[in-house]
């Protein structure tokens, strides 16, 4: 059986997260002092594998691994090792990319290919005070070990004004000089992020007309449940945006979440989210019927809870 709602969206993706913890304070995401989930409730490696099981049976066929940061969750290769036995047609990873220098054999024996790695600033000062963390050179290293190694990686650059977009161009330039996607995401009113929508908010359309002045860009082609739409720029470097607010893609949605202590959310701005650990088969197809009919058909204009709770 697939996973249709009303609107006819069929959901084929899920987000899942393996902790809401995280080794970054990035202002937009986290405080310096975050109220982490007790862990005693993060689901265990046997009920992830239990629970994306059954929802294999009901289509869904890519499954990105997210979080808080999943590399800092002690059971991930175990987790990921689990997984990895499901046959999962596409299984990925959404990280910060502080951690993944102890973890390319786990990724390998795991067959992930591609990886989302967060990166706000190439400078060492702007990163850290966007993140409250100094080791710029642990992440670039890692992008380039990255790439170097095989991984298909996207960079996903958060976009503020008068803070980092500044180096709008210098990202293009390490996109080309890398041979990596890079995406500049606009800043969304979730959590922590409200506090700095009003002054810092810079939209995907603004990016691109400065982008214009200065490059030659053609807009690619993409799957219609894609987060980003593309452009090749100067035919070599492919430059991405994730235009959430000013261009949101709600109707062409595909995916669910799982939260790190097990409830389900049709929606990253839900606040609600149905939980799903010890629930039995049948009554977990009545969870999915209620999901599906909670999935909102056009983004809400702001929401309070912080994203890293629920898995980003
Ligand atoms: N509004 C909204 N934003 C999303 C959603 N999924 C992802 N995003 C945004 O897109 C950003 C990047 O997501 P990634 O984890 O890199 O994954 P992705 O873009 O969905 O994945 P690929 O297309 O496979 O690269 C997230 O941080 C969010 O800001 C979604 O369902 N709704
Ligand atoms: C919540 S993080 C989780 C995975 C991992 N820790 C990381 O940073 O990639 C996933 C993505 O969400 C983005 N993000 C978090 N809060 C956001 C916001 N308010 N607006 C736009 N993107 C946001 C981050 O920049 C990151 O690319
Ligand atoms: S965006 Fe990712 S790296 Fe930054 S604080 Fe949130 S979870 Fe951590
Ligand atoms: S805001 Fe909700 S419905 Fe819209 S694209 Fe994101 S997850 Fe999907």
């Amino acid at each position: 059986m697939e996973l249709v709602d009303p609107w006819h969206r069929r959901i084929r993706k899920l987000r899942v997260s393996l902790t809401d913890r995280c080794n970054l304070r990035c202002r937009y995401c986290m405080p310096l002092h975050p109220d982490f989930m007790n862990k005693s409730y993060y689901l265990k490696t046997h009920e992830y594998a239990e629970i994306i099981q059954e929802l294999l049976t009901y289509g869904i066929e890519e499954i990105r691994i997210t979080g808080g940061e999943p590399l800092v969750r002690p059971e991930f290769p175990e987790i990921m090792l689990e997984l990895h036995k499901l046959k999962i047609p596409c299984l990925s990873l959404t990280t910060n990319g502080a951690l993944l220098q102890d973890h390319w054999e786990i990724l390998k024996a795991c067959n992930i290919k591609k990886i989302n790695i967060s990166l706000d600033s190439l400078e060492a000062e702007t990163f850290t005070a966007i993140t409250h963390w100094k080791y710029l050179s642990t992440i670039l290293d890692n992008i380039s070990q990255a790439v170097t190694q095989g991984f298909e990686i996207k960079i996903n650059m958060v976009i503020m004004r008068g803070i980092n977009d500044h180096e709008l161009f210098d990202f293009v330039e390490y996109a080309r000089k890398s041979s990596i996607a890079v995406r500049f995401l606009e800043l969304m009113r979730i959590g922590y992020a409200n506090e700095l929508y009003q002054n810092h908010f810079i939209s995907a359309e603004e990016c691109i007309i400065k982008l214009k002045t200065r490059y030659r860009m053609n807009k690619i082609n993409v799957e219609s449940d894609s987060t980003a739409f593309y452009f090749m720029i100067d035919d070599e470097i492919k430059v991405g945006f994730i235009a959430s607010e000013s261009q949101p893609f709600c109707n062409h949605c595909s995916r669910w979440r799982l939260s790190a202590d097990g409830r389900l959310f049709a929606c990253l701005f839900a606040e609600t989210g149905i939980p799903i650990r010890n629930v039995s088969s049948e009554q977990r197809n009545h969870v999915y019927q209620q999901l599906l009919g909670m999935k909102p058909i056009q983004r809400f204009d702001q929401v309070k809870h912080p994203m890293y709770q629920i898995g980003g």
